[in-house]
């Protein structure tokens, strides 16, 4: 079937298939800020650009803020749902179990950035304060396991998951589990931590971010299909871009951690840290070309389609299109 959000083809507007998606240029989403005012405090703002990402004030409030918003009327209403199907079937009270958001796309696409702008802007509403953040790589298999199962090359892939502890993680939260745990991915020494874990307590929302947060469930070894993550999800965003602009934001990326992070004798990339800047550009490369790039063909473009909304960004990270699912 062909990808409903794919543009080819689609550019005579008389030719144009129905589409399942709404969407929305720069201009109009932008317009849908209107008199909205920023939750985010001047501090707040600091803090997020202080994580080595240059974001753009008006970005942040022309993209960011209608995007909060339209999350909190789906928070809003998915609460409503839960009363009336409460009172539909008479069960009691049984608590509401949080709103949980998936947030894919790329390596370097910006799915961290765009979480945890949305995860403070969310936690201002007053009726969903606890925004819990959660990314995937806790789940990948630590090293010495992706080293027993050939799967040192291949990290980020969907088999390089403890994929059966990812969906109890989430069927855990969407049951309503009042504290839920999840093991915590190191940057700095590329493995899993041992011992470590992020506690996730009585949260409003949790967003989840990760390559393959939108993967369709795997066939099981009985030949039926079990369950996806996204089975659980109440809303899901795609971060987008063209391949060879991420490919560059991949690389951008390294050389500016080549500066800083790599010089961390502790970093599992230390010994990039001396590269001169032509041969760290051909070692970004190479990794993206052998491990991040196939994984964005083969595994997750293919996922962009199943998303219900869709942020599309141009080369300087403004976000030049949105597209949501039609309800
Ligand atoms: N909205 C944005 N504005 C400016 N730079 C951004 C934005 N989003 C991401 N970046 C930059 O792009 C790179 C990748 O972003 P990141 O959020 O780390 O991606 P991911 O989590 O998908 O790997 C980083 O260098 C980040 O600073
Ligand atoms: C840790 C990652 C797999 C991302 O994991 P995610 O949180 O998206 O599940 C990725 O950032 C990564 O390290 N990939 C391996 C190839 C590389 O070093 O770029």
């Amino acid at each position: 079937m062909p990808d409903p959000t794919s543009r080819d083809g689609a550019r005579d507007e008389g030719q144009r298939e129905a589409s399942p998606y709404v969407e929305l240029d720069r201009r109009a989403w932008a317009a849908l800020a209107g008199t909205m005012e920023s939750p985010l405090t001047e501090d707040e703002i600091e803090r997020l650009q202080g994580l080595g990402t240059q974001l753009d004030l008006d970005e942040v409030r022309q993209v960011y803020l209608p995007l909060s918003r339209l999350l909190s009327l789906y928070v809003g209403a998915a609460g409503r749902l839960h009363r009336e199907q409460e009172e539909f079937l008479g069960v009691g009270h049984p608590p509401r179990t949080p709103f949980v958001i998936g947030v894919a796309g790329s390596v370097a696409v910006g799915k961290s950035t765009t979480a945890r702008v949305l995860q403070q802007m969310l936690a201002h509403w007053p009726e969903h304060p606890n925004v819990a953040l959660v990314t995937t790589d806790g789940f990948l298999f630590p090293n010495d396991e992706l080293e027993r199962r050939g799967l040192m090359q291949r990290k980020g892939f969907p088999e390089s998951y403890d994929r059966r502890a990812l969906t109890r993680f989430v069927v855990d939260i969407k049951s309503g589990k009042d504290e839920v745990e999840a093991p915590i991915y190191s940057h700095l020494v590329y493995d899993v931590v041992p011992d470590e874990r992020v506690v996730v307590k009585k949260p409003d929302i949790v967003i989840i971010e990760g390559l393959n947060v939108l993967q369709p469930a795997r066939v099981r070894g009985d030949g039926r299909p079990g369950l996806a993550i996204s089975d659980f999800f109440d809303f899901s965003v795609y971060v987008d871009a063209r391949t060879d602009t991420i490919r560059q934001w991949y690389v951008d990326r390294f050389l500016s951690l080549r500066e800083t992070a790599f010089r961390d004798p502790a970093s599992y990339f230390a010994k990039y840290a001396g590269l001169s800047t032509d041969e760290a550009v051909a070692q970004a490369e190479q990794i993206w070309d052998s491990i991040n790039g196939p994984n964005l063909t083969e595994n997750i473009l293919p996922t962009r389609g199943r998303a219900s909304l869709v942020l599309r960004k141009d080369a300087d990270h403004s976000v030049r299109y949105v597209r949501l699912r039609k309800v």
